[in-house]
């Protein structure tokens, strides 16, 4: 297991008790969505993970290494840690700089760094703006120069605080895309996420947490199959889901290509429309 929790408990110094006793374990290369409603301690939880905040009671353990043992220079060598707000993270004065920043603390040697940079530079749709200076660009831009300069870190693991907000349609399928490549070079995400669609289409488990505990952890499908209409609450359920729902089907769909199958089995992909005039 590349992270296994257990029985971690975390007070802050005001009392609150923002994690009870919460335990798992994700294996190289899944892909978990975090996920439950203000407040619950999705983000409490993300920060131990990089070593940010320490357990009061309980363990974790990276890699198989206990946390507690590990600097946070260390634990940066093997979890990444992408903040909701860019403006937590980057410091630079260019888009370049601040994606070959973490590469160059870690040492890697210059062919790999720069392989690393423009790797990261391509895959979050940033080539063309490499010369920017991160603070001129849009909230969506920085999210992304956050993102690749934590990919160029080159972390087995990589925790996401909230990718999709305020990201623009083609940067979310980027962003889709991306995580179905990490996962598929055994690279394991964590993504603390609002956003159902994302989750269906690009994670394989959830873990639910609800006032400090963990309240449901399986696959997406399962649990999307048993939750209830959530409308009101925290976060909506897949608009698939929900269709699939008005329409009266038994079972659960949760993707566009579930939903399609089900309507014409055998149907494949959706033919591409063409926008030309
Ligand atoms: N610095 C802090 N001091 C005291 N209490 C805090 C602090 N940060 C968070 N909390 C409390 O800890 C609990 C968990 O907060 P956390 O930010 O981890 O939740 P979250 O699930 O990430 O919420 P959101 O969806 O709003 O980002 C909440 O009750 C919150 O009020």
């Amino acid at each position: 297991m590349i992270v296994r929790i257990d029985s971690l408990t975390f007070r802050y110094p005001n009392g609150t008790t923002a994690l009870d006793e919460v335990s798992f374990s994700v294996a190289a290369g899944e892909r978990v969505a975090i996920v439950g409603s203000n407040g619950a301690g999705k983000s409490t939880l993300a920060r131990h993970l990089v070593g940010i905040e320490r357990p009061a009671s309980g363990t974790i353990e990276i890699a198989g290494r206990r946390a507690d043992g590990l600097s946070i220079a260390e634990l940066a060598r093997t979890v990444g840690f992408v903040f909701q707000n860019p403006d937590d993270q980057l410091h630079a004065a260019s888009v370049t700089k601040e994606v070959e920043f973490g590469p160059r603390n870690l040492r890697f040697p210059s062919a790999r760094r720069k392989e690393l940079v423009e790797s990261a530079l391509r895959r979050t749709g940033l080539a063309q703006t490499r010369d920017a200076h991160p603070h001129h660009l849009s909230l969506g831009e920085r999210k992304r120069v956050a993102l690749a300069a934590v990919l160029a870190m080159d972390t087995p693991v990589v925790v996401l605080d909230e990718p999709t907000t305020g990201q623009d349609h083609a940067s979310v399928v980027l962003l889709g895309k991306l995580v179905d490549d990490l996962g598929a070079d055994g690279r394991t995400v964590l993504a603390i996420t609002h956003d159902m669609d994302f989750c269906a289409e690009h994670f394989d488990r959830v873990i639910l947490l609800e006032d400090g505990g963990i309240s449901w952890d399986g696959p997406v499908d399962r649990w999307l199959a048993q939750a209830a209409d959530t409308a009101g609450q925290a976060f909506e359920l897949p608009q698939m889901t929900r269709l699939g729902r008005r329409l009266g089907w038994e079972g659960s769909v949760s993707t566009v290509t579930g939903f399609v199958e089900r309507l014409a089995p055998g149907a494949g992909p959706a033919p591409v429309v063409s926008t030309a005039p």
